[in-house]
């Protein structure tokens, strides 16, 4: 069953000037899929028009009825003012979540984490990880039905990183479904279901590692591939 379904004709910031075009793909509940493609391709383009954020955009995205998504930016945004707990009971109120295990899931994620001490504290005090941490729990603590993941893996430590694929893990099994940007390959390579290729604005390949080789490098890795297209294109 599909949770997104993205048909995009072209999208940009100007009339004049598309930053992408022809990027038609799905997502099915419990699926990670990887955007994979170097700087300026287009990928934060591709998660703007997801959201209705891109100034030009021609095309259809449609959501499955009634779910919810959460976004995880990789430049930390929160609000100065609320303490990290704060930001927890905020994520609450807003979107209306009364299950009992609310507080017992939130403690759990504090303490995976490792932010049980910051708890009260303010993140304009926290690095820019510890910042990345609290958008990370505060996207968990919404059960939303798709994940979109904005390069997840700079900034995290490995500690956290560990943390986060095993809870991305436990996501996906409840049913969610991610889109992940990221330039972390190796990663990428192990964790995804399927990937994206975006060059240029254009979606240049896509499928499993193993239908990538196949259009690529026979039993390469998903750096190899990548090589290869961006070679390709130059
Ligand atoms: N706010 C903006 N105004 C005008 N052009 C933009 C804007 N943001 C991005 N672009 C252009 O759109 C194209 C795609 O950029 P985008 O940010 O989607 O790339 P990306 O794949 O996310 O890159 P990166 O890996 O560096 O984050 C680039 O040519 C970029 O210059």
């Amino acid at each position: 069953m599909e949770v997104l379904n993205v048909e995009l004709k072209h999208g940009g910031y100007s009339e004049q000037k598309k930053a992408v075009q022809n990027i038609n793909f799905s997502l099915s509940k419990g699926e990670l899929v990887g955007l994979i493609g170097p700087n300026g391709a287009g990928k934060s383009t591709i998660i703007k028009a997801i959201f209705g954020l891109l100034e030009e955009a021609n095309g259809e995205i449609t959501l499955e009825n009634d779910s919810k998504y959460a976004y995880i930016p990789e430049q930390p945004t929160y609000y100065e003012e609320l303490t990290l707990w704060e930001h927890i009971e905020l994520v609450k109120a807003v979107n209306n979540i009364g299950d009992e295990d609310f507080y017992e899931r939130a403690d759990q994620l504090l303490t995976i984490f490792r932010l049980q001490e910051e708890k009260h504290h303010f993140p304009t005090s926290f690095s820019k990880g510890m910042q990345q941490k609290l958008m990370i729990i505060i996207a968990i603590l919404v059960k939303p039905s798709l994940y979109i993941v904005d390069e997840p893996f700079i900034g995290l430590d490995p500690k956290a990183i560990k943390d986060f694929i095993f809870i991305l893990e436990e996501e996906r099994k409840r049913g969610a479904a991610i889109l992940m940007s990221t330039h972390v390959l190796d990663t990428a390579e192990k964790i995804c279901d399927r990937f994206l290729l975006i060059n240029h604005g254009e979606l240049i390949a896509s499928g499993t590692l193993d239908v990538i080789q196949d259009k690529s490098v026979p039993n390469g890795s998903l750096m190899d591939c990548f090589y290869h297209f961006m070679e390709k294109k130059l």
